[in-house]
Parts: structure tokens; sequence; C-alpha cells
């Protein structure tokens, strides 16, 4: 197995930034997004870009954000990837990659097996499926909500794009989850919160630790098997 991606996502200040970054974090996010408790404004998003370019991809998150709001994000910000985390159809992705000049994610809600063909009509255009619980009932934030799904359903799974797994993982959970899903990106925001919304910095470091760990762990299995 090669190595698992790790995105830590909804940092929001300048030590939790550093310390995803210190933790050895692949991928980090900003959330744009008012409704959620992580939203950045531009100018906070900025700096805290500037902690991690060159050391973790930046990875703007999004909810079905306007063409010229993601072209702000992308000219001041200047992420790696975009994360569109709404309803956004695949035209508005491809519209959007090839405007921004960035890398895409395209998330999907996942409760049942059913949900993973809502993929398909995202292969050509997204660099990276994102396979995220669904929100609760009624929520107007469609993630970061601490809820996991049935890994299980994932496992096997033949897909043409790398996908990335996140909904409820965290420190204690996350070397299972990969088992169980045969997940190689995982993405954690809740699970590394002392409150909502507010990272922790020593939850950010014993999860990074744990995905390398399983890493470790599933690489030994592999070879005793061989
Ligand atoms: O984190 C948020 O506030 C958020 C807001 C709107 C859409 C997505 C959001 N976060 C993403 O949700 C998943 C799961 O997070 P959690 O670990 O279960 O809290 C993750 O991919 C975040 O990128």
């Amino acid at each position: 197995m090669s190595r698992i991606l790790v995105k830590i996502c909804g940092l929001s200040t300048d030590e939790t930034m550093q310390a995803a970054v210190d933790a050895g974090a692949d991928m980090v996010g900003l959330v744009f997004f008012p409704k959620s408790p992580r939203h950045v404004s531009l100018t906070d998003a900025c700096r805290l870009a500037d902690i991690a370019r060159g050391q973790a991809e930046i990875v703007a998150l999004t909810v079905d954000m306007d063409l010229a709001g993601l072209q702000r994000i992308a000219e001041l910000v200047r992420p790696d990837m975009v994360q569109f985390h709404g309803s956004e159809p695949p035209e508005a992705c491809a519209a959007a990659k090839v405007m921004l000049r960035t890398r895409v994610m395209k998330a999907i809600g996942v409760s049942e097996r059913a949900d993973l063909a809502k993929a398909l009509p995202y292969l050509q255009v997204a660099d990276r499926i994102l396979f995220d619980a669904k929100p609760p009932q009624g929520s107007d934030v469609p993630g970061g909500h601490g809820v996991p799904f049935d890994w299980t359903i994932l496992k096997d799974l033949d897909l043409p794009r790398p996908f990335m797994l996140s909904g409820g993982l965290d420190a204690g959970n996350v070397r299972e989850a990969i088992e169980k899903s045969g997940a190689t990106a995982v993405d954690v925001s809740s699970g590394v919160e002392r409150e909502k919304g507010v990272k922790d910095s020593g939850l950010i470091r014993a999860f990074v630790a744990a995905v390398r760990g399983a890493g470790k762990r599933a690489e030994a299995v592999k070879e005793q098997s061989s």
C-alpha cells in the first residue's frame, strides 16, 4: 500500500495550521462557507495558506459558490485544489476547473452503497472523489458533522479516480476505517477539534500519527502474506 494521504480540514488559526504542517499532513483545508463554524475570511485564508504553501497542498472548500467567488479565492489564496462540497453539477465543476486552473475534488454524500453511483458523472472532471457521510436531516451545512457511514461499502470499489474518505473520523477509529474501506486518503475536521469549530494541535498530531501507523500496519500485513 502506498502512503496514505491525510487532509486536515477547517483550519482557522495560525497555531493549528502550523501543527498540521509540522505533523506531516499532506493537505490542509480552508472552509469558505459562512454557515460553517470553520468559515475563514479571505484575509485570514491568505495568511493561513502562506503557512502551508510548499509543505502541504492547500484545499479551498466551497459550497455552491458562484464563479466570481471562486475566482477571488483562486487569485488571492492560490489553492492547489478546490473541494466542491455542495450540489455543484459536473458542468459547473468543469467550468471552474478550466477558469481557476486548479485541481478539483467533488464530495459525494453517502449513506448506502447506491449513493456511490452519484460519483460517476464527475469522473471526467474531478481529480479526486471525496466520499463523505450525508449531513443530518434538516442541516443546511453539508459536511463537518462528525458523523461516520458504513465504511465497508467502499471496500473493493473500482474507480478510475482516487478517492478520499471522510465523515466522523478521529485518531481512535481511522485505522479501522482505512482497513474496512480500503481508502488510501482520509479527511478529518470534527475529529481533531476540542469543541465544534475549535481545532486542537494535540488531536491533529494524534490523528496524523494514527494514519501513519495504519499505513505501516497494512504494509506489514501485506509482507507477511506474500
Ligand atoms: O467542515 C465544515 O464545516 C464543512 C462545511 C461544509 C461542507 C463540508 C465541511 N467539512 C467537510 O466535511 C467532511 C467531514 O467532516 P467531519 O470530520 O465529519 O467533521 C470533511 O470532508 C470536511 O472537509
